[in-house]
C-alpha cells in the first residue's frame, strides 16, 4: 500500500455468474489509488463496472482476484472483521430504498449506532448530528415514517444513517440522482462541506458532469471494467481530445469554452470551474463603446 493512499485497488477483477452461460466479466484489472481527505469521482458508461468496483470497498463484495486495501488492512483477509470495515467505509447505494429499513426516521439513522453499542445518549447525538448535517431537522422529522418521504428525503435519511457511523471514507453511488436542482445543489454542498470540515475521504460515482466538475479532484474513467484515465478535473475536462475520443460529456462550461475557441477566441478550456468559465467568457467581449 502507498504511503499516503487510504483505499488502494490494485488488479481487480469481478465476473458475474463465472462458469455458466450468462458470465460476465464487469471489471477487469482496475487500479485506483485514494488518498486520506480528497473527494475523487468515479465516472464512465452504463455497465463500465462503477457499482461492482465501489461495492468492494466495504466488503460488500470481496476480491476474486487482486486486492483492495484499506488503511492497510487486506479485504481478502480471511480474519477480516467486516463490522469493523462498515464503521470506517460507509456506503451509500444508488437506490435509498435499499438501505432504509425501520418504521420511523429517527430509529433507522439510529440502527448503526444502536448496533455498534454505543450509549443511548451518545446514539441521540449522533441522530441529530447526522440529520442536522444532511439538513434534516431532528424535532420535525426524528418521529416521522420513512414510508411517506419524499425521493430526496429518503436519500437523505440513508445518507444520514451512513454518516451516523462517522465513517472515514463516504461512498457514494449516483448521489443525486433523481433531485431537483434546488436539493441536488443542497445535497452537494453539504457532500463539500463533509469532505472539507469534517476531512471526510468522499469518492463518489455519478453521470452528472457537473456535479464532477464541482465536488472531484481527481477522477477516474472506466470503461468495460478497465480503467481508461485518471487525472484532475482539469487534465479530464480540459482536453477535448480525450473527451471525444472517450466519449465522455463535458460540464456546460467546457461545452460553451469549446463553442467560442472553435470560433477563434483564445479561450482557456481549462478554466471549466463557473466562475473562471465566467471569466473568461467576460474577457472576449468587446470593450463597450458608446
Ligand atoms: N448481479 C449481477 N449479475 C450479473 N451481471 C451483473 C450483475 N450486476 C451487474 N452486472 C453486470 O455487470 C456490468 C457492470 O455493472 P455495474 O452495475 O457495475 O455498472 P455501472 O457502471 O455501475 O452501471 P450504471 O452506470 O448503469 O449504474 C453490467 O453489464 C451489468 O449488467
Amino acid at each position: 500500500m502507498s504511503e499516503s493512499a487510504i483505499l488502494e485497488v490494485n488488479n481487480l477483477y469481478h465476473t458475474y455468474m463465472e462458469k455458466t452461460p450468462l458470465e460476465y466479466k464487469a471489471l477487469a484489472g482496475i487500479n485506483l489509488q485514494v488518498k486520506k481527505g480528497e473527494c475523487v469521482a468515479v465516472i464512465g458508461h452504463t455497465g463500465s463496472g462503477k457499482s461492482t468496483l465501489i461495492q468492494h470497498f466495504n466488503g460488500l463484495m470481496r476480491p476474486q482476484r487482486g486486492e483492495v486495501l484499506v488503511d492497510g488492512q487486506n479485504l481478502s483477509d480471511p480474519k477480516l472483521d467486516v463490522k469493523a470495515l462498515r464503521r470506517k467505509v460507509g456506503l451509500v447505494f444508488q437506490n435509498p430504498e435499499d438501505q432504509i429499513f425501520e418504521k420511523l426516521i429517527g430509529d433507522d439513522i439510529a440502527y448503526g449506532p444502536l448496533k455498534m453499542g454505543l450509549p443511548l445518549k451518545e446514539v441521540r447525538d449522533r441522530v441529530k448530528w447526522a440529520m442536522e448535517l444532511v439538513g434534516l431537522s431532528f424535532e420535525e422529522l426524528k418521529d416521522r415514517v420513512t414510508y411517506a418521504l419524499s425521493g430526496g428525503q429518503k436519500r437523505k435519511v440513508a445518507l444520514a444513517g451512513v454518516l451516523a457511523l462517522k465513517p472515514e471514507i463516504l461512498v457514494l453511488d449516483e448521489p443525486t440522482a433523481g433531485l431537483d436542482p434546488f436539493s441536488r445543489q443542497e445535497l452537494l454542498d453539504r457532500i463539500a462541506l463533509l469532505n472539507k470540515q469534517e476531512k471526510m475521504t468522499v469518492i463518489f460515482v455519478s453521470h452528472n458532469m457537473e456535479e464532477v466538475a464541482y465536488l472531484a479532484q481527481r477522477i477516474y474513467v472506466l470503461a468495460d471494467g478497465k480503467n481508461l484515465i485518471d487525472g484532475t478535473p482539469r487534465e479530464i475536462f480540459g482536453n477535448t481530445e480525450i473527451l471525444r475520443r472517450h466519449h465522455i460529456a463535458a460540464p456546460q462550461t467546457v461545452e460553451i469554452l469549446a463553442h467560442l475557441k472553435q470560433r477563434g477566441y483564445s479561450v482557456d478550456l481549462k478554466a471549466f470551474e463557473r466562475e473562471s468559465a465566467a471569466k473568461e467568457i467576460v474577457s472576449i467581449l468587446q470593450p463597450f463603446r458608446r
